[in-house]
């Protein structure tokens, strides 16, 4: 639950902690004895399948699904999400299972396929994961090689990886977790090519979980992070499946081998942009997490004195630490008033395309993919802030920042990495410039592309902000396409065009996704603080404020570029980021415990709710294994003959 929310629908902060009965939180079997860093990577696996089996167990008692409940509505259960930074501090094994198995098979599946493989999923009769990435391309759809082969006389699909490259690498749960998942593979009917198409296949004998014959799995080794997720290798030897496991929702092969297209054969695609508006929210979440964590640490840790003649002060009465910090809370409620917005235009564009009307695709998936891309950039980069925000003890494992971090980051480079993404939004904004430049309507979110009005007297508003943030983005395009025209005119192709111009190509694509992310934020804020206290809307409001001060002033050399911004208008901007950093101080511990992260939840010595930072330090510290002796055996076989020159 977002944080404006959480404000509307609570005129006063919960007590946070407050334990809730029937809670799955209450189950301490859910939680780890000792601390899992000291697990070997084999046993951390064990103990996540431990945790996995119990969690979900719990959360089918305490969530019980409403039946007809729709899968995107329970995968984006925010409890969920929540809930399972508690019992995971890394990702489930299982996270592929809900994140992208169920809702592929929602979004390519037929209705009877849906009917059959859904119910069996949803009751973890089946475990699945999202097979498309391999060890030689994962941007390059296209180049993917793994091959289905259509066999009439038998009515199959042969599935096989020619080559070493060709092996699916990376989905999440494939090493030894799931039993099925959805393949993408290149499909072929009578050695013609008809594109990359979702096959549900089994991988593993449902009773003995030995790979199927034809089938050779296993896990990819230790990584950043994510360190139980399983992630894992696939390959096909000529694996026969039958043809009902292609999933046919847009595309059919008949029995006979006749291929059907589907509207679009880009809807094959249709769960990649489900995901890059999920992560949006999942953003949204770790940033509260982070925030949360090192503000409190911040209202605690004392250090230093602002005056000699004062005892040491609060670490967040540095100007600097609020700088670092108050950032994050703002960006957290950013991104999940942006997430909330995304996710009504996405099921409003995939209610249009069930009725066959695909016109707003083209502009869903150029917001998910830029909103995907600057919520895990901004984030990754803010949780990383927060973890140096708290000095050494943020370098701690049970301060929970280093996992976290890993959880952000990673987001940076799956489902889409960033900067390819960044240019899919590109080509949209240079499609979008040409096509308005021949007077034809753009969408929504592009139509400000055209504004062709002279630039105008800057203000130091947020009206004035949001306007030249567009200004920004419409004069990089312009740019763009003007660079790119010239280079035609002078004989380049225009592949090579558009790739000597990505890198202008891909600043506009960011400044494009900042001009929407600040324009929604604004105006979603201002409709919801309509609903609230004065207090509580003047809060928010300086949240926003502060959010686009702060990238106006990140982003200065754009706007002293694309808008009349002048000397005067940058001091007061700077004079206004201060006053706010300020005017919010007295807040920030409120704003955190509005997030509502239980200690569970946030799984962090620095950030607990009573701030008893340094007992739980040193609580933490005790269990390590090495603590279990005075002397460690090390002594005795190694150093002690080394010291005496015996060794
Ligand atoms: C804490 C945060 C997490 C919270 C999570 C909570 C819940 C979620 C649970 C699970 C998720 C969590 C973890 C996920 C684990 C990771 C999974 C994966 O990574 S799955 C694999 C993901 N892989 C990719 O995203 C590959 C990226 N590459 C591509 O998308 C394409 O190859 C690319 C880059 C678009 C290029 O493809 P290409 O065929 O060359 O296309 P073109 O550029 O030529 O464009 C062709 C036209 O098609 C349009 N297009 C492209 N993609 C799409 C799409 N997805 N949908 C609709 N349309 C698309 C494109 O705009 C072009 O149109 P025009 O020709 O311009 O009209
Ligand atoms: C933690 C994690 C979990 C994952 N889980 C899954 C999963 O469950 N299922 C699955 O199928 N996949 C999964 N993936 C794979 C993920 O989708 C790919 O890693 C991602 O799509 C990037 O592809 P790549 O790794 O081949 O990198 P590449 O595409 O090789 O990128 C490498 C570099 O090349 C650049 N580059 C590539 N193409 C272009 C271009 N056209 N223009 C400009 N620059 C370019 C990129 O910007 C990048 O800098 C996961 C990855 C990670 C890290």
């Amino acid at each position: 639950m977002g944080l404006v929310d959480q404000l509307v629908n609570q005129p006063h902060y919960t007590l946070v902690n407050q334990p809730r009965e029937n809670d799955i939180l209450s189950h301490k079997e859910l939680f780890d004895s000792i601390p899992e860093e000291y697990l070997s990577h084999k046993e951390k696996y064990e103990n996540a399948i431990r945790k996995t089996v119990l969690y979900y167990r719990l959360m089918q008692k305490y969530q019980n699904y409403k039946e007809g409940s729709t899968i995107l509505d329970e995968t984006r259960a925010n409890y969920r999400n929540l809930v399972s930074f508690a019992v995971f501090k890394d990702y489930p094994p299982l996270m592929l299972h809900n994140g992208m198995f169920i809702p592929a098979i929602a979004g390519q599946g037929t209705p009877e396929q849906q009917k059959h493989w859904l119910k069996r999923a949803k009751n973890m009769e089946i475990l699945g994961t999202y097979a498309q990435t391999e060890l030689g391309h994962g941007t390059f759809i296209r180049g993917l090689e793994t091959t289905a082969e259509y066999d009439p006389s038998t009515e199959e699909f042969v599935l096989h990886s020619p080559t070493l490259t060709s092996y699916k690498w990376w989905p999440g749960g494939l090493g030894h977790t799931v039993n099925y998942c959805v393949v993408m593979a290149q499909l072929y009917i009578r050695g013609r090519h008809h594109g990359m198409q979702p096959f549900l296949v089994q991988l593993r004998d449902e009773a003995t979980h030995m790979p199927l014959p034809g089938v050779k799995l296993g896990e990819i080794g230790a990584k950043l992070g994510l360190s139980t997720v399983n992630n894992g290798f696939l390959a096909f030897e000529h694996h026969r499946i039958p043809r009902d496991r292609m999933l046919m929702k847009n595309a059919q092969v008949l029995k006979d081998g006749t291929f059907v297209a589907g509207p679009s054969s880009k809807l094959a695609y249709g769960t990649m942009i489900y995901v890059r508006v999920i992560i949006v929210n999942g953003m949204a979440n770790l940033m509260a997490k982070a925030a949360t964590i090192a503000v409190r640490y911040s209202a605690v840790r004392r250090q230093s004195q602002i005056k000699p003649s004062e005892p040491e002060c609060q670490i967040l009465d540095y100007v600097t630490q609020q700088h670092k910090l108050l950032i994050c809370i703002a960006t957290s409620l950013a991104f999940s008033t942006c997430a909330r917005w995304l996710w009504d235009v996405y099921t409003g564009v995939m209610g249009q395309m069930e009725s066959g009307n695909m016109d707003h695709l083209p502009e869903l998936h150029a917001l998910a993919c830029s909103l995907k891309v600057v919520s895990t950039m901004d984030v990754s980069g803010l949780v990383e802030r927060c973890r140096l925000a708290c000095g050494g003890h943020g370098f701690m494992h049970s301060s929970n920042l280093p996992y976290t971090y890993g959880l952000a980051t990673a987001a940076c480079t799956y489902e889409g990495e960033n900067t390819v993404l960044l240019l899919q939004t590109a080509r949209s904004l240079v499609k979008a410039w040409q096509k308005g430049s021949k007077g034809k309507p753009l969408s929504p979110t592009e139509a400000y592309l055209m504004d062709k009005s002279p630039v105008p007297k800057w203000e130091n508003t947020l009206d004035g902000i949001i306007a030249g943030f567009r200004r920004v983005s419409a004069g990089k395009v312009q740019d763009c396409v003007s660079k790119i025209d010239k280079l035609v005119k002078m004989g380049t192709s225009y592949e090579d065009a558009w790739n000597q111009t990505s890198v202008r190509l891909v600043a506009a694509s960011e400044a494009h996704s900042r001009a929407v992310i600040l324009a929604t934020f604004r105006s979603e804020v201002s409709r919801a603080a309509a609903a609230l206290s004065p207090p509580l809307s003047r809060v928010l409001h300086q949240l926003v404020h502060l959010y686009c001060v702060y990238w106006a002033l990140e982003r200065l050399g754009d706007l002293l570029l694309y808008t009349s911004i002048a000397e005067r208008d940058v001091q007061e901007l700077q004079q206004q980021y201060e006053d706010l950093l300020q005017k919010i101080r007295p807040n920030a511990v409120g704003l955190v415990d509005a997030f509502d992260l239980r200690d569970e939840i946030l799984n962090s010595t620095l950030g607990a709710y009573d701030g008893r930072v340094y007992e739980r330090l040193m609580e933490e510290a005790l269990k390590s294994p090495l603590n279990a002796e005075p002397v460690n055996q090390s002594f005795h076989q190694y150093l002690k003959p080394f010291m005496h020159g015996k060794l």
